[in-house]
């Protein structure tokens, strides 16, 4: 039966080095093959923390689809399926994809095995599905077809960034060049229609193709979820009618480390405060240190070179990846073009470069993070204590530093799996546990990948966070948001002339390469929530529409985090005050003096807040603007406002 789980290994960290190649995978027939990644068990197997005060419910799952008109999101379903509890698709996907049973696939002769590859997932090693599918593929001694869909209408639904679909575009390219050294295809369609019509456009290309099996990893988002259990309720259809493509569906959990309801509370519910949630991440991985520090997937194995002369599959070797897609093209044309290419590359070795800056490299004051691969001669003896990540609990928190890793846009598309960073985390701790604790870099940097875990198992328990709604219901349609007149405050936030120098510097940092610093996230989502009142999810839809690792869980996450409208046990008043945040974040105001030249040649604290010490016309003599808002009293308004809106909940 499909999802069989594969049992834990008994093997202690200590037999193997972290490096070592995965174990020899045996010839077990696919349905038997256990695996970590499918549908099946998302139980909790560690005990729950008995300091875990989280009285996390799970999520209020009758979500209405309601939200302030400018930034909903369309619904791809009827609103019955949005009643649906996630964890009742959780079922759905399991009990359909129980259907179907092994013994019933009669492989044609001249069919194939697909594996369809997704925004997340664009790599080839450690890839739970494509492995699998690879695996299938040479059982049942098919050719393995690599599919991927451009649904356009789920890019403008999901306000995807014209950078982040560069970026995939760019590698879908490069693994096409590596997919065909296997002879394996892989074969793109762009569907401007109806992103409703994706699970028939794919059954019938499966039918097409004569496939025996799809193998895919689980997008998480709602939207995705109802996607693929269409697709499985499609096949069961055509299993009963005998009418349409009636082969094996799989779907896989790869794209966290610790899968969405994994690790649940005392109480055996979804965590909705991050630090219990984190302590049993952890918990759970160093109980099951061997499965977690060692490749459980095998590599992807090369198709017999006749595939090249298959009817159907053969063609497909001289498909072309677009190069930009309608509707998605880079604004900055050319020259935008080549400044991602620079700052965010792809293709061989990029993603073992940018970890190795990161893990073995000194830090790097003020440098903006103009090129990710500089690591030549800066290499570190002691790297535990000495390189970026040695000094993560101190450079994290200063954006003038180079001290971050800058491997989002890479965890977001999945271009490295996020279980290969905590693999190099745990080997360069040297020690038997993967640290997890402030009090070293190496724990500190885990932690942040933790986040990115916790809150996709959020919008997994709480789906409503996926549909415009705060998780929190008590400021659910009860915030009385300021009136924007022309939307002239806004406009001004995006294109960084509030006269707040830290918030202008890193939203103009944003503009020029589609990053902006964990720090400055937070203090620019904070002003524009707080300071300016204006609705939080016009930031969140213009963070996705600019970052090029934007990321639904994440990014919904922090900004719900920000308006103090999500996960965090902190209450609203907690209002970051730019000038202070400035003079932690960016003590000399380098960073400020690089993003917004007009400043530059201020010196002193007067960088932080102009406008404290100088006059108007000095402000606006050097070319920079006068604060759009006024903090002090935009913070009680914002208080008055935020206590309204609770009570009125
Ligand atoms: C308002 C707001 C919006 C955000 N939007 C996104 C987004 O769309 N996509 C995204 O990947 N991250 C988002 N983040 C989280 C964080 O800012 C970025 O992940 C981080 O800045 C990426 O830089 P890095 O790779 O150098 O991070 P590092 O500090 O090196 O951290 C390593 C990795 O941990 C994860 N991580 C770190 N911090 C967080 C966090 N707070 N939440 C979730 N994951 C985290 C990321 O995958 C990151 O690449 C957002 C944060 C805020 C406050």
């Amino acid at each position: 039966m499909a999802g069989t789980r594969r049992a834990r290994s008994t093997v202690s960290p200590d037999d193997h080095d972290a490096d070592s190649p995965p174990p020899a995978k045996t010839k077990t027939p696919p349905a038997k093959r256990a695996r970590r990644s499918t549908t099946e068990d998302v139980k909790p197997k560690v005990k729950p923390d008995p300091e875990d005060e989280d009285d996390g419910e799970m999520g209020d799952t009758r979500f209405r689809v309601r939200s302030s008109a400018s930034v909903a999101r369309d619904e791809t379903f009827p609103p019955e399926m949005a009643k649906v509890p996630l964890a009742t698709m959780y079922d759905a996907l399991r009990e359909l994809s129980a259907v179907k049973q092994e013994d019933d696939v009669k492989p044609s002769k001249d069919g194939c095995v697909v594996y369809w590859s997704r925004n997340k997932d664009l790599r080839l090693d450690d890839n739970t599905a494509l492995s699998y599918a690879s695996a299938v593929a040479q059982d049942l001694h098919l050719p393995l077809v690599v599919l991927h869909i451009f649904s356009l209408g789920d890019y403008k639904s999901h306000d995807r960034s014209p950078r982040r679909i560069d970026f995939q575009l760019r590698q879908l390219a490069y693994l096409q060049k590596e997919l065909a050294k296997l002879d394996i295809p892989l074969f793109t369609i762009t569907h401007e229609g109806n992103r409703k019509e994706v699970p028939a456009l794919v059954c019938d290309k499966l039918d097409e193709w004569r496939a025996t099996g799809l193998y895919a990893n689980i997008e998480y988002e709602v939207d995705e979820l109802r996607r693929d259990t269409e697709i499985l309720e499609r096949t069961k259809k055509a299993r009963e009618t005998g009418k349409g493509w009636q082969g094996q569906v799989e779907l896989m959990r790869d794209f966290c480390i610790v899968a969405p309801g994994q690790v649940l509370t005392k109480q055996g519910k979804p965590y909705s405060v991050y630090s219990p949630y984190q302590r049993s991440w952890l918990a759970e991985i160093n109980s099951h240190l061997a499965d977690y520090m060692h490749k459980q997937n095998g590599p992807v194995v090369a198709n017999a070179s006749s595939v090249r002369d298959h009817a159907v599959l053969g063609p497909m070797f001289a498909h072309e990846i677009p190069t930009s897609l309608a509707g998605f093209e880079l604004e900055g044309g050319d020259d935008e073009a080549a400044r991602m290419r620079k700052l965010w590359p792809v293709g061989e070795g990029v993603v073992d470069g940018i970890m190795r800056r990161f893990l073995r490299t000194k830090m790097q004051p003020a440098k903006f993070f103009e090129a990710p691969l500089e690591s030549e001669g800066n290499e570190v003896d002691d790297p535990k204590k000495k390189s970026k990540i040695g000094e993560y609990c101190e450079g994290r928190n200063r954006v003038d530093w180079d001290g971050t890793s800058h491997i989002s846009p890479y965890l977001a598309a999945g271009l490295i799996s996020p279980r290969e960073c905590i693999r190099q985390a745990f080997k360069l701790a040297g020690g038997k546990e993967l640290p997890g604790g402030r009090d070293t870099g190496i724990g500190m940097w885990v932690q942040e990948i933790a986040w990115r875990d916790f809150y996709q198992a959020v919008l997994v328990a709480w789906p409503r966070v996926c549909m415009s709604r705060p998780y929190n219901l008590k400021y659910d349609g009860t915030v009385d948001w300021a009136e924007d007149a022309g939307g002239e405050k806004l406009k001004a936030w995006k294109e960084g002339r509030t006269g707040f120098p830290i918030v202008d510097a890193a939203m103009r940092s944003l503009k020029e390469q589609g990053y902006m610093h964990n720090r400055c996230r937070m203090i620019v989502a904070s002003f524009l929530s707080k300071d300016l009142l204006i609705d939080w999810r016009e930031g969140e839809k213009f963070f996705m529409q600019s970052l090029i690792d934007g990321d639904l869980g994440s990014n919904n996450g922090g900004w719900q985090w920000s308006a103090s409208t999500g996960c965090d046990p902190q209450p609203y008043f907690r209002i970051f005050n730019p000038a202070s945040q400035s003079e932690k974040v960016d003590p000399e105001g380098e960073y400020i003096r690089h993003w917004v030249p007009e400043l530059r040649k201020l010196k002193g604290k007067t960088i932080h807040d102009p406008a404290a010490k100088l006059t108007k016309k000095q402000i606006l003599d050097m070319g920079y603007v006068m604060p759009i808002v006024d903090h002090a009293k935009a913070r009680t308004t914002a208080i008055e406002k935020y206590k309204e809106a609770a009570a009125r909940a």
